[in-house]
């Protein structure tokens, strides 16, 4: 096995090493190595943006899953897993609702139309993650989280009100509160003025309702919680030592483009292709060493990319590399590349 010196060339050692992808780490164990305590599947769904991937990875303290500041980061299903003294919590982590339109125009896998209800069908309760930061939107639930809510009335769901911290007054919570559930909360009246003419704006059968930041953590310990109570006794469906079901070049894969969303404008980034070329754990040294091409659309735009010395370039490489090191919990060794198809290559 060829290691990587620093001032190696990318290329030479790129040349040097096999192209192929070894030891997966999150590979499932054996049936005989998985515990007996108690399980929750939980199906996390919400409008695109509204933080669901940000929360999963706060409450199981990885940042497993891919997230960015722009609308549809997460284009497949997910899952995260995490353990609470006998109890595993698997999260179903989904992409926000799409529509044809919103498919067509980030150049979107079809396969995400079908992902949120799919995890609807492996789950046995569902949060509903809320945006209450944006005031065009908060009042009221996406209406195709409300559809899905009604195709799955029997499951218990619960409300989780997200991004609280952007709020100036916690005043108005209560009227979200109120016009999300429509009034309800585990079949009970909210206590309070009503209004009798009012439009239903949210779904009335949620078992419960959270109140959180998903970005500084407040609030999210409860959730955590709320499931660990929901868990029924049963065979954990993965081993401890699993953290998600994806592969590391999916992991690798999903937040170099996530990166990608977070630093460029507009839709530039999704017509980025990422691809791990490369990947290695070195065990004795509990290291990852990785390379990851990106295909541009055109040679103008992959210098647009990279910025003025391949300063951008670089940052986005730095940060991946950090989001990494907290997934695995390694050293991470990443090369990162861009090229447009057949054509050029710039290094980082
Ligand atoms: N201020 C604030 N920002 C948050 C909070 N939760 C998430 N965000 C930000 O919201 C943006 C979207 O978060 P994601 O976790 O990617 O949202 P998502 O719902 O998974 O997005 P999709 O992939 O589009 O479905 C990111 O920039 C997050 O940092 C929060 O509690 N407070």
């Amino acid at each position: 096995m060829a290691t990587i010196t620093r001032g190696m060339c990318v290329f030479s050692y790129l040349n040097m090493l096999p192209r192929r992808i070894v030891n997966y780490s999150f590979q499932p164990q054996h049936a005989e190595n998985k515990n007996i305590g108690k399980i929750v599947h939980v199906a996390i769904v919400g409008a695109p943006n509204s933080g669901k991937s940000t929360l999963i990875n706060k409450i199981i303290d990885r940042k497993i899953c891919a997230a960015s500041n722009k609308v549809h980061t997460t284009t497949k299903l997910v899952r995260a897993m995490c353990y609470c003294n006998d109890t595993q919590i698997v999260f179903l982590d989904t992409p926000g609702v799409v529509t044809d339109r919103e498919q067509k125009k980030y150049n979107l896998p079809p396969s995400m139309l079908g992902s949120c209800h799919k995890s609807l069908r492996c789950a046995d309760v569902v949060g509903v993650v809320h945006d209450a930061s944006c005031k065009y939107i908060r009042e009221s639930l996406h209406k195709d989280v409300v559809e899905m809510l009604n195709s799955v009335q029997d499951m218990p769901s619960f409300l989780i009100i997200n991004k609280v911290d952007k709020l100036r007054s916690k005043k108005q919570l209560l009227t979200l509160v109120r016009n999300l559930t429509n009034g309800f909360i585990a079949g009970n009246p909210i206590p309070g003025p009503t209004n009798p003419n009012k439009q239903e704006r949210g779904f009335s059968h949620f078992s419960d309702v959270f109140m959180v930041s998903a970005l500084n953590g407040d609030g999210v310990s409860d959730i955590r919680e709320y499931l660990v109570n929901n868990a029924k006794p049963g065979k954990f469906h993965y081993s401890t030592e699993e953290w998600t079901d994806q592969t590391p070049k999916s992991v690798i894969e999903d937040a170099v483009r996530a990166k990608f969303l977070d630093f460029l404008h507009q839709e530039i980034p999704y017509n980025l292709k990422v691809k791990l070329d490369y990947y290695e754990e070195i065990d004795n040294e509990d290291k990852i060493i990785c390379s990851v091409s990106v295909e541009c659309p055109s040679e103008r735009l992959m210098r647009l990319i990279s910025g003025a010395g391949g300063g951008r370039l670089q940052q986005i490489k730095s940060s991946v590399r950090n989001d990494l090191i907290d997934v695995f919990r390694k050293t991470v060794i990443l090369d990162l590349q861009l090229h447009v198809k057949n054509n050029f290559l710039l290094a980082s």
